[in-house]
């Protein structure tokens, strides 16, 4: 914008519209349906979330990534019937490709892994933290986009890698207040549904298909939840066997049910026992309802949920050892989860736990004479290079005006330039908590 313009804004004239509009319409400024402004304060809740996310990956010694936002289509069109998929913000662009808002990040990690193939050394400790999408029809008022954190170990077939990542989550809630009486983690294996299909001879395509309609068990009738089973080839008889092993919560009943000899109680016993060497037994219990609504996880699965159960989970996860094998790639073992940046806020609020994150500004710069700007301007250069924060005033304002917005951003420090002491090489400074005012050479700023 050149200082001749007068885009209708100008000091020149009286207000006419910008000659780049049309037909001045007054816009809806509110973002698009079901998406977030972050104004400060809701920026600075999010970036203090965000920071805590970003420092327990980086004590786990993991590493950050990201991927685009946008992706191929075809990187989520899985068949399974998952709600991700009916959801799936996607569209043909102007080059006629299929592609998708990402309604997930973990396919966006397995075709980075794929892309970068033997030039990888295993295992991979991978981070993000990434705006997901989903298109839901409005009558639900449920937003379309969050923002996810992800943790991801790729190439580690243990156990080990998902008692890892559940110790990292568990380290994020006690960092920001949440303990074991708040929130706990329901804990289960794929393989206790796979033992149990094997023995009806479920065919091994469908395993993928049963648990989608096996996750949404509490969300409709159970008589639905029959229906689909037999529809997608589950007898009577095997459904109602699975209906009985999924009301288990303790391993030894399972135990009794599956025999003892499956990788499924085993992989589970393991992760209790590392639990406890963990120190977090306390937060994990067995649940096998918990399946997750995720096709691609083969294994042990978790979702991290709230005690007094008003929230919808809060986090969930598991392992996923087929996943690269349905990209085309080789198959490598991996397990991560998925921790959106919306019930936890609810559950803080919740809790009383919300931080108190006012803006903080070490130093307010005000010139006394317009004649002082410049003066102004040096000082707050001084300071700034001193890495001292500094708001400095940009009009001449009286000093009423000053103090409000000192009070207001918060500022440690008024630095008064006046002509007598500009004049001496100094500058009055004033601390506001106490009151007490002096003056000071620009070098002892
Ligand atoms: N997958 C997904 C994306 C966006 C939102 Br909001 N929730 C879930």
């Amino acid at each position: 914008q050149s200082p001749t313009d007068n885009a209708g804004g100008g000091r020149s004239g009286a207000l006419s519209p910008p000659p780049f509009v049309e037909d001045l319409q007054r816009i809806d400024v509110n973002p698009p349906r079901g998406t977030r402004d972050f104004p400060p304060e809701e920026m600075r809740l999010r970036n203090w979330l965000f920071n805590n996310f970003k420092e327990v990956s980086c004590l786990f010694g993991f590493e950050e990534v990201d991927f685009p936002v946008l992706e191929s289509e075809a990187l989520f069109v899985r068949k399974a019937g998952e709600e991700i998929r009916d959801q799936l913000y996607c569209f043909e662009d102007r080059g006629n490709r299929r592609v998708a808002l990402r309604p997930e990040l973990t396919p966006s990690l397995a075709r980075l892994v794929i892309q970068k193939g033997k030039s990888l050394s295993l295992p991979l400790k991978w981070f993000a933290v990434g705006q997901c999408w989903r298109y839901e029809r409005m009558t639900r008022g449920r937003r379309r986009e969050h923002y996810q954190w992800n943790m991801d170990i790729i190439g580690v077939p243990e156990v080990t890698a998902e008692a890892e990542i559940i110790s990292s989550i568990i380290t994020f809630f006690k960092r920001i207040g949440i303990t074991a009486s708040d929130v706990g983690f329901k804990v289960s294996s794929r393989k206790v549904l796979q033992e149990v299909l094997m023995r009806y001879s479920i065919p091994e395509e469908s395993f993928g298909k049963v648990c989608i309609i096996i996750d949404k068990i509490e969300k409709i009738p159970l008589d639905d939840i029959k229906k689909e089973l037999k529809f997608a080839g589950v007898s009577a008889e095997a459904t109602e066997k699975l209906l009985q092993v999924l009301s288990i919560k303790s391993l030894t009943k399972l135990e009794e049910i599956l025999g003892g000899t499956g990788d499924a109680i085993a992989d589970l016993k393991q992760l209790f026992s590392l639990a406890e060497k963990f120190g977090y037994s306390e937060w994990i219990q067995f649940d096998a309802s918990i399946v997750r609504g995720l096709a691609y996880y083969t294994g042990i699965v978790f979702e991290g949920f709230d005690r007094e159960g008003k929230l919808r989970a809060i986090c969930g996860g598991g392992r996923y050892d087929r996943l690269l094998s349905t990209f085309g790639g080789d198959d490598i073992p991996a397990c991560g989860f998925g921790f959106g940046d919306a019930v936890i806020v609810e559950l803080l609020k919740e809790k009383g736990l919300l931080p108190e994150l006012g803006l903080q500004v070490e130093n307010i710069v005000c010139a006394l004479d317009p004649d002082l700007q410049g003066a102004a301007a040096t000082v707050a250069t001084i300071l700034r290079e001193k890495g001292q924060s500094v708001d400095l005033v940009l009009e001449n304002k009286p000093l009423k005006w000053v103090f409000k917005r000192a009070a207001r951003i918060n500022a440690s420090r008024l630095i008064l330039v006046g002509i007598s002491e500009w004049q001496k090489g100094m500058v009055g400074v004033k601390i506001l908590s106490s009151g007490e005012q002096h003056e000071i050479k620009l070098d002892e700023l």
